[in-house]
């Protein structure tokens, strides 16, 4: 891999610290490495190995003499400054929703289609971290029996809102366990305790934005632009990792045993299915993992080819920080 001057936009923000530590622990060739984050965070010093680099403020100027501009900042700002990163003669890695369904921009989960990057034309997106790790799942059984539907039911961890709603949620914590009634400024309702059905905004269709982000990349992704699939998605209270009940139905048969042996096989996944042993995933074991954790891998008894499926993955790291790494590492070796 060639040495790389990256631009990292976010950096003060969680998915920017998880890419970080990253491509600190991947040993990412890094020629130069400038960090921004926005106003309000300038001058927070952030450690890379073992050196302090400083949050800068974001400017169009500040974007030349980039390779790999990863932008990890919402989608206003990748709205505001992606185009000119590309401009300048950087390739951009982008977090946000802003581009993942322009068919102009690859979306790539590099362990289900790493060929995609080769085919960017300056920008390259990531999906939704749910998206993610479903379709890391999806993948390997729709490549043995192809897929006849999907519907997926998401448990989202509070850190797929960002640092604002992990402090909010800690605060709620706090309050309810001393008796005080919680704020609520960043949610609309408690979640401490509590389950929240409401991922995103509404929209005219009664869907939530995230649910339809799962439905649209998750074909945009595997490349199935008919494939029906819907999705219900709810805030639940913890602090990391995303579940995911998936019941999938697929053309012919395919038994929860060839289903086990494929996602044995496949790249990005774990499978944990004994329940003799009550060994199945949950959030608080695929914390700080790489890989997406299937369990729960048994037939869906009211269709005659169904199956079900229960996914857990680390939102930050296995949903979004390892794609964008990933993805860098296939550029700068390009
Ligand atoms: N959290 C998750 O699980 C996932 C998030 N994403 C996407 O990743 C992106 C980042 O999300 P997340 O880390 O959760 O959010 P955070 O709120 O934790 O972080 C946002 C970061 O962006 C910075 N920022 C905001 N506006 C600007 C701007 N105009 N210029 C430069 N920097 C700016 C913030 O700086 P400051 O510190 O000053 O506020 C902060 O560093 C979003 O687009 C999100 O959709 C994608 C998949 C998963
Ligand atoms: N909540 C999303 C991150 C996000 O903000 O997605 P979007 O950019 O689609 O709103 C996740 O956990 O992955």
């Amino acid at each position: 891999m060639r040495p790389c001057r990256v631009a990292l936009i976010g950096a003060t923000g969680v998915v920017g610290g998880e890419i970080l530590q990253l491509m600190e622990e991947r040993e990412f060739p890094v020629q130069t490495l400038t960090v921004f984050s926005s106003a309000h965070s300038e001058g927070q010093r952030l450690s890379f190995h073992n050196r302090s680099v400083s949050a800068r403020t974001l400017t169009k100027d500040e974007l030349q003499n980039i390779d790999i501009a990863i932008f990890a900042a919402g989608s206003e700002a990748s709205q505001d400054f992606a185009q000119h990163a590309v401009d300048a003669g950087a390739v951009v890695i982008d977090c946000s929703r802003a581009f993942r369904l322009d068919p102009q921009v690859p979306l790539c989960v590099p362990e289900i289609n790493a060929q995609v990057i080769a085919q960017h034309d300056g920008m390259i997106a990531v999906p939704h971290s749910l998206t993610t790790q479903v379709a890391l799942a999806l993948a390997p059984l729709h490549a043995a029996v192809p897929l006849k539907r999907v519907a997926v039911a998401a448990y989202q961890s509070v850190s797929g809102m960002g640092h604002a709603a992990m402090r909010a949620f800690d605060q709620q914590l706090r309050d309810m366990l001393n008796f005080r009634q919680p704020e609520l400024d960043v949610f609309p309702h408690q979640l401490a305790f509590n389950c929240i059905p409401q991922c995103g905004d509404f929209l005219d269709n009664g869907y939530t934005s995230e649910e339809m982000a799962i439905i649209d990349e998750t074909r945009k992704l595997l490349a199935l632009t008919e494939l029906p699939i819907t999705a219900t998605a709810v805030w639940v209270p913890l602090m990391h990792s995303h579940a995911a009940a998936v019941t999938l139905e697929t053309e012919q048969p395919l038994s929860p045993a060839l289903a086990r042996d494929l996602l044995d096989e496949a790249p990005g996944v774990v499978v944990e299915d004994d329940v003799s042993r009550l060994f199945y995933p949950s959030p608080v074991r695929t914390n700080g993992r790489d890989e997406a954790y299937v369990g729960r891998i048994r037939s869906d008894l009211s269709v005659p080819h169904g199956l079900h499926l229960w996914v857990v993955a680390d939102n930050l790291r296995r949903g979004v920080a390892l794609n964008v790494v990933q993805i860098a590492e296939a550029l700068a070796a390009a």
